[in-house]
């Protein structure tokens, strides 16, 4: 078995990777020629660690090659992963131009048996539409169908992706013939996991939902912060004691100023638009959307009121990805932050261990300082936006020196209200404030 990804994005990198670690061959397209050039040379064209080392490796051991063509990928591999984007369109529907655009040049090189599997995350019915494209293409050039496609979503989180790609909680694999089934299931046989094997559409409905319910939890926290906040109640024990629930769990609990990256703001908003499409309303998924849209105004609001008038006023950001591990500034919270206090005419100095470059491109007034503690050189007030490790390693004693007003805002509930009160800091979280 061959197999050929398409898509040298997150997921296609790291799919392509773990293939390889499972001892197969595999070939990475992209159209893109940047990105192509950069693998060859070993190098990543994003920021996930882990990867890098085992990319060189499988290079040099000729199990992993890169093209920009689909002539040749679709000669030498007779299985195919579709890994491109389906980003948000302006009325939140997936954009599936890439993905259609893809199984189109496929047609046109398709001469023996392919598996063809659907990775990027696609709505319901999606995988009937792109069935129709490759058999409508197939009958103008006169050839009989001969592909299965297969609905194999991806769960990896960016920061992680090499561990969840590995380690999956499990994999769903949604086929409709029993070829493509056994292929699978060889394919995935030395993954110690369950797979579930369910229809296509079924696939493609799971991983929304999947991706809804975690943003859910998020959401739900985050509401909960609100009431508890200057009430006297910690959010942080709150969902300490829930999680210990089994049916509840721990995880996505953690209450901050809302979610972001390049997946649950888009995948919301595409399954709303299919929600609306079939005039069928999800008012629990409006709310959870609604709540993250305004997590971070009700935060700015917390700061507002502290400091009055932001004009002039000296803000230092210490993280702006939207999540640690991760140079994806995509929908990150940051960004809302950093254009409120632009407007509000604050002076803003940024530090973030790999996002800086990226933000750079989009606020250029803003002073990106390469340590931490320079960001915080006579801030009026700290914004703590992303949970960098070395962040919250700061000696924070020294840099209440450096500080010209130590005031505190913890948009991650990273930090601990009580040592940082203890060192003199005015600390303001989320939900977690004046227990
Ligand atoms: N990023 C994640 O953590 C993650 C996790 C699970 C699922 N997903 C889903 O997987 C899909 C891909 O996400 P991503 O973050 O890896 O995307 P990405 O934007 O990082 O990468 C997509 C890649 O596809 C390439 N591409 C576009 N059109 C192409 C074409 N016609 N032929 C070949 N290559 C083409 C682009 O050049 C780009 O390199 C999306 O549907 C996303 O929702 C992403
Ligand atoms: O308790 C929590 C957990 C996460 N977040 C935030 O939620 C966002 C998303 O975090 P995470 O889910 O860890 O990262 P992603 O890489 O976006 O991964 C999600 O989106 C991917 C793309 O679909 C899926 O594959 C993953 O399973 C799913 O977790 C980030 O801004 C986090 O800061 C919180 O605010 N509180």
């Amino acid at each position: 078995m061959k197999i050929g990804v398409i898509g040298a994005g997150y997921v296609g990198t790291t799919t392509s990777i773990v293939f390889a670690k499972y001892g197969y061959q595999v070939t990475l397209m992209d159209t893109n020629l940047e990105k192509i050039k950069t693998l060859y040379q070993s190098k990543l064209p994003f920021y996930e660690e882990g990867l890098k080392e085992l990319l060189h490796d499988y290079i040099v051991e000729q199990r992993l090659s890169f093209t920009n063509s689909m002539e040749e990928i679709m000669k030498e591999c007779n299985i195919l992963f579709i890994t491109v984007g389906t980003p948000s369109l302006e009325n939140g529907k997936a954009d599936l131009s890439f993905v259609e655009e893809v199984v189109t040049q496929m047609a046109k090189y398709m001469d023996d048996y392919k598996v063809i599997v659907i990775k990027s995350t696609v709505p319901v019915g999606t995988g009937d539409k792109l069935n129709d494209i490759l058999k409508n293409e197939l009958k103008i050039r006169n050839k009989a169908p001969t592909f299965d496609l297969v609905s194999n979503p991806e769960f990896l989180r960016e920061g992680k992706a090499l561990f969840d790609a590995l380690y999956p909680d499990r994999v769903i694999v949604g086929c409709e013939s029993t070829k493509a089934r056994e292929i699978m299931k060889e394919l995935y046989k030395d993954v110690d996991t369950s797979i579930l094997f369910t229809t296509i559409k079924e696939a493609e409905m799971i991983k929304y939902a999947s991706n809804a319910f975690l943003a859910t939890k998020i959401s739900f926290i985050n509401e909960l912060a609100r009431l508890c906040d200057g009430k006297g109640v910690n959010i942080n024990q709150v969902a300490l004691g829930m999680g210990m629930d089994k049916r509840i769990g721990p995880d996505f609990l953690q209450a901050g100023i809302g979610y972001g990256g390049s997946c649950f703001p888009k995948d919301i908003k595409a399954l709303l638009a299919l929600a609306f499409d079939m005039d069928t309303p999800m008012p629990i998924l409006q709310a959870v959307k609604d709540i993250n849209e305004t997590q971070s105004q009700w935060f700015m609001k917390k700061v507002k009121q502290e400091l009055g008038n932001l004009e002039e006023k000296r803000i230092a950001i210490l993280g702006l990805t939207f999540k640690p591990k991760t140079d994806d500034i995509r929908e990150a919270p940051a960004l809302k932050v950093i254009d409120y206090l632009l407007k509000n005419k604050a002076s803003v100095t940024a530090y973030d261990p790999q996002g800086s470059e990226h933000v750079k491109k989009i606020y250029p007034t803003v002073t990106y300082t390469p340590t931490p503690l320079q960001a915080l050189e006579d801030a009026d007030a700290v914004l703590l936006l992303t949970e960098w490790q070395e962040i919250l390693d700061i000696d924070w004693e020294c840099a209440k020196s450096i500080i010209s007003n130590p005031l505190l805002f913890d948009g991650r509930n990273a930090l601990s209200p009580s040592n940082m009160m203890k060192l003199g800091y005015r600390y303001f979280g989320v939900g977690n404030t004046n227990f």
